[in-house]
C-alpha cells in the first residue's frame, strides 16, 4: 500500500515523485509505461534530433486532418522515464506573464496568475547565467546558455536585428519580445530532463518506488474515490493501491485516455464503447490545443551548419571535442536561435515564436537539402483558436487514442501562420545571411502569394509538440479539474501535467508543465 501513486514519469510526474517523497513519512510509487532513460542519445543535447520519431515515443499519428489535406500527421510524445522532457528540443521558455494572468482572470483559474506562480518557476530552476528577480539558482532543473553556438545561429540573431527585432538576451526576463539565442534545459553540456533533474537523487530514497515498463490500464474507483490502479505486469492483471491520492500525470494524450478508460468522461461516448460510467465529465479529452509549426529550409553555399557532422569523420571529430573539452556540436540542441514577435500590430504580447535550427532535416518527417548543408527556420502562432480532441478508438488500453488537433479549423490560425512565414522570410533576406545562403529549398521562390503559402502550410505544417488542455482546469462545465487540480466528482484523484492548462502558453511547454507540478506538490502536501 502506498500513500501516493503517480502515473507517468514525465515532466510533471518526475517532479511530483521527487517533491512528495521529500516527505519522509510518505510512501510514493511512480509508474512509467516506457523504459528507464538509459539510451545515450537522451543525455547528449544533440540527441534530440535522433529521437522525435524513434522507439522512445508512442508512435502516434493524428486523425486525418480536415484542414490539412486529410493528412495523418506524425505526433511524437515521449514514452520513457522523463517523458517528453527526455526527447524534447530542450528549449527553455516559460511563456508570457500575461498567459497566466489570462488563466486567472478570464479562464476561472484563481491562484494561477503570474504573481501566484512565478515562485514555482524560480524554485525549479538552476540557471547558469541569470539570477533573481527573474531566475532561480540551485533548483533541480539545470538551465544553461549556449556553449558554442553555430555561426549560422549567430547570423540569425544579427539578421533578426537587421529586420527590426531587437536583441533580447533573456526571453524569460522582464521582456519576452525580441530575438537571440535560447537557453536550454541542460547542465554541464548534458540534457537535464525532469527525470535527471528531479529523480537522480530522489530515487535513492527508501520511500520512493519507481517502476518502469509498466502501463496503467485503468484507475480503481470505489464509491467515487480513487483507491488505486490496475496494471498488466508479466502478462498478469494486478492492482496497486493508494491510501492517499492517485495522481494522473500521463501527459495531454495519456491522461484523458486513462480517465476515459476508467469511465470518467462524456457519458454518451463511454456507453458507446461499453465502458461503465463512473463520472460524467464532458470535458475529458476536449479542448485539445497545439502549436502548428511551419518550416522553411535553406540551402547553404558552404558546409557551415551542423549538417556536415553527419559525415563519419566530422562525427568522430565532434565526439572527440565533446569528450575532451565538453564543447562543440554535441553540446548543441541544434535549435539555437529564437525570437518572439508580433505579426499583428494589435497583439498586446508577442503572437509568434520562431526557432532557428543550424541544420536541415533535423526532425522526423522534415526533408534535408540535397547538397547536404542547410538551415531551418520555423514559426508558429502562439495562441491558436482551433480546438480539437482526444478520444478512444476502442476500450482496449493497448490501442492508440484518436488524436484530432483539428489544426486550422479556425481561419484566423491560417492567417497568422501565413504572416509568420512572411516574417521568417524577411529575416532570412537580410544582408547578414547574404554570404551564406544559396537558395530557399522549401517552399522555394515559386511559392509567393497568400494562396500558395496557405497550400504549403496545409501540406507541410506539423505539430510543434505542445498538446495541452485535454483535462482543463477551471470551474465551467467543460473543466475536468478544479484549481487544486482535483478531478471534479471523484475524491482522491488529481490530474497534474500539461493537460490541465486551460489554454496554451505563449512558448514551449516543458517549463510551464514543471511549474504546474511544483505548485501541485505544495497543494497535495498541504492537503495531507
Ligand atoms: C519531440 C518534442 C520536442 C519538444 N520540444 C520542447 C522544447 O524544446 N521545449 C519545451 O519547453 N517543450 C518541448 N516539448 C514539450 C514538452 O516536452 C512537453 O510539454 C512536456 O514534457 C509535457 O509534460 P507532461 O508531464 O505533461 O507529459 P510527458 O512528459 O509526455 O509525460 C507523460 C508520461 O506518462 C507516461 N504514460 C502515459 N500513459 C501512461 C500509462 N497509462 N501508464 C504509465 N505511464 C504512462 C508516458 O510514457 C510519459 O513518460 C517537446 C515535446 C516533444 C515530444
Amino acid at each position: 500500500m502506498y500513500d501516493y501513486i503517480v502515473i507517468g514519469g514525465g515532466s510533471a510526474g518526475s517532479v511530483l515523485a521527487a517533491r512528495l517523497s521529500e516527505q519522509q513519512a510518505c510512501r510514493v510509487l511512480l509508474v512509467e509505461a516506457g523504459p528507464r532513460d538509459t539510451n545515450p542519445y537522451i543525455h547528449l543535447p544533440v540527441g534530440f534530433s535522433k529521437m522525435t520519431g524513434g522507439p522512445l515515443t508512442w508512435g502516434f499519428h493524428t486523425a486525418a486532418q480536415p484542414h490539412m489535406n486529410q493528412r495523418e500527421m506524425l505526433f511524437a510524445q515521449g514514452r520513457v522515464l522523463g517523458g517528453s522532457s527526455s526527447i524534447n528540443a530542450e528549449v527553455f521558455t516559460r511563456g508570457n506573464p500575461a498567459d497566466y494572468d489570462r488563466w486567472a482572470t478570464q479562464e476561472g483559474c484563481e491562484g494561477w496568475s503570474f504573481a501566484d506562480i512565478q515562485r514555482y518557476f524560480i524554485k525549479a530552476e538552476d540557471n547558469d547565467t541569470f539570477s533573481a528577480p527573474w531566475h532561480g539558482n540551485g533548483g533541480p532543473l539545470g538551465v544553461s546558455s549556449p556553449i558554442t553556438p553555430n555561426l549560422m545561429s549567430k547570423t540569425f540573431a544579427k539578421a533578426c536585428q537587421q529586420a527590426g527585432l531587437p536583441y533580447n538576451p533573456d526571453f524569460n526576463g522582464e521582456k519576452q519580445a525580441g530575438s537571440g539565442l535560447y537557453q536550454t534545459t541542460t547542465r554541464h553540456a548534458r540534457r537535464c530532463s525532469a527525470a535527471v533533474g528531479y529523480l537522480k537523487d530522489a530515487r535513492k530514497r527508501k520511500n520512493l518506488t519507481i517502476i518502469t515498463g509498466c502501463q496503467i490500464v485503468r484507475l480503481l474507483v470505489e464509491n467515487q474515490r480513487a483507491v488505486g490502479v490496475e496494471v498488466v505486469r508479466n502478462g498478469q492483471l494486478q492492482q496497486l493501491r493508494a491510501s492517499g491520492e492517485v495522481i494522473v500525470s500521463a501527459g495531454a494524450i495519456g491522461s484523458p485516455k486513462l480517465l476515459l478508460l476508467s469511465g470518467i468522461g462524456p457519458a454518451d461516448s463511454l456507453r458507446k464503447l461499453g465502458i461503465p460510467v463512473v463520472a460524467d465529465l464532458p470535458g475529458v479529452g476536449q479542448n485539445l490545443q497545439d502549436h502548428l509549426g511551419v518550416d522553411l529550409i535553406y540551402e547553404l553555399r558552404q558546409p557551415l551548419s551542423y549538417d556536415k557532422y553527419k559525415q563519419p569523420h566530422w562525427m568522430l571529430w565532434a565526439g572527440l571535442e565533446y569528450l575532451l573539452f565538453r564543447k562543440g556540436p554535441v553540446c548543441s540542441n541544434i535549435v539555437e536561435g529564437g525570437a518572439f514577435w508580433s505579426v499583428d500590430p494589435q497583439s498586446a504580447t508577442p503572437d509568434t515564436q520562431i526557432h532557428f535550427l543550424a541544420g536541415a532535416g533535423v526532425e522526423a518527417g522534415i526533408p534535408p537539402v540535397k547538397s547536404g548543408s542547410g538551415v531551418t527556420i520555423n514559426s508558429y502562432f502562439l495562441r491558436p483558436h482551433s480546438r480539437g480532441s482526444v478520444s478512444l478508438r476502442t476500450a482496449n488500453a493497448a490501442d492508440a487514442p484518436l488524436i484530432n488537433p483539428n489544426y486550422l479549423a479556425d481561419p484566423r490560425d491560417l492567417k497568422m501562420t501565413v504572416a509568420g512565414i512572411k516574417l521568417m522570410r524577411e529575416i532570412m533576406a537580410q544582408s547578414a545571411f547574404a554570404p551564406y545562403l544559396r537558395r530557399e529549398h522549401m517552399p522555394g521562390d515559386s511559392v509567393q502569394n497568400d494562396a500558395a503559402l496557405e497550400d504549403y502550410i496545409r501540406q507541410f505544417g506539423r505539430t510543434c509538440y505542445h498538446p495541452v488542455g485535454t483535462c482543463k482546469m477551471g470551474g465551467d462545465p467543460q473543466a475536468v479539474v478544479d484549481t487544486a487540480l482535483r478531478v471534479h466528482g471523484i475524491a482522491g484523484l488529481r490530474v497534474v501535467d500539461s493537460s490541465v492548462m486551460p489554454s496554451l502558453v505563449s512558448s514551449n511547454t516543458n517549463a510551464p508543465t514543471i511549474m504546474i507540478a511544483e505548485k501541485a506538490s505544495d497543494l497535495i502536501i498541504a492537503a495531507r
